[in-house]
């Protein structure tokens, strides 16, 4: 597929050096000596179970830090900024979809997806239009706005998982395996649905299932980015 970001983009993500153990005296489950990520540019990082996806993207998220080595954000030091710079970064550069959606269940959708845009402090004035549009370009009714998000379908909190994700215009978007539970036409919906939606973001998908690479630009498996030797 033809790229519409030239690798000339700069990059949005970049890991230096970076390793990461569990506890003190544990192996390293990360040993990634450079990788970067160029803005707007969909990267699909496959990895079987255990091979340290997860723990990737909770290094990337901000919420685990490196031991060694450095990553910057949107030209910024994330990993070594302070906890509270970290969470201002997180919520304002990057958007994530994880497996289990983390909507809460007994707020509305509308007040689920203006939740990330109050965390950001995003308090742009047409947010309300914002957020009816993420729905409409979504394929949900207009009707889930006011709905409870336990009441709806896996199928439709994904898709409120992903006009979540995306209503601060996130330069990087970051996904975690949210297709285990689908049918193949229900994943290549979603896939399609993703990927239209975040046209705008850089992409860093994870998954074990390397059928989904054709939706993507550039495709990495664990086994040769992560150097560790305590991976599974
Ligand atoms: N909180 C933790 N404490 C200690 N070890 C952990 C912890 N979380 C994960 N690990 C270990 O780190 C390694 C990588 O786990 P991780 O969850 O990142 O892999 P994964 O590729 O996301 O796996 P899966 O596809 O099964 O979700 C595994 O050996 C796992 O046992």
């Amino acid at each position: 597929m033809a790229s519409p970001h030239p690798t000339s983009a700069p990059p949005v993500i970049v890991l230096d050096g970076v390793t990461f153990a569990y506890t003190a005296d544990g192996p390293d489950i990360i040993d990634i000596p450079a990788w970067s990520v160029a803005a707007g540019e969909h990267a699909f990082v496959s990895g079987a179970s255990g091979s340290g996806k997860s723990t990737l993207l909770n290094l990337v998220t901000g919420t685990l830090v490196p031991n060694t080595g450095t990553i910057t954000l949107a030209g910024q030091p994330f990993s070594s900024a302070p906890a509270r710079q970290r969470d201002h970064l997180r919520a304002t550069h990057i958007g994530v979809v994880f497996q289990q959606f983390n909507l809460i269940g007994y707020l509305t959708v509308q007040q689920n997806i203006a939740a990330a845009a109050y965390f950001a402090k995003n308090k742009r004035p047409d947010l309300n239009q914002r957020i009816a549009e993420l729905v409409d370009a979504l394929q949900l009714p207009d009707s889930v706005l006011q709905a409870r998000a336990e009441t709806l379908s896996v199928g439709q909190q994904q898709r409120v998982a992903i006009a979540r994700a995306l209503v601060n215009q996130p330069e990087v978007l970051v996904v975690d395996e949210p297709t285990s539970a689908l049918d193949a036409n229900a994943r290549d919906r979603f896939m399609n649905l993703l990927i239209d939606n975040a046209r705008e973001s850089a992409v860093l998908f994870v998954s074990h299932d390397t059928s989904l690479k054709h939706h993507f630009e550039s495709h990495i498996d664990m086994a040769s980015l992560n150097q560790a030797k305590g991976k599974v």
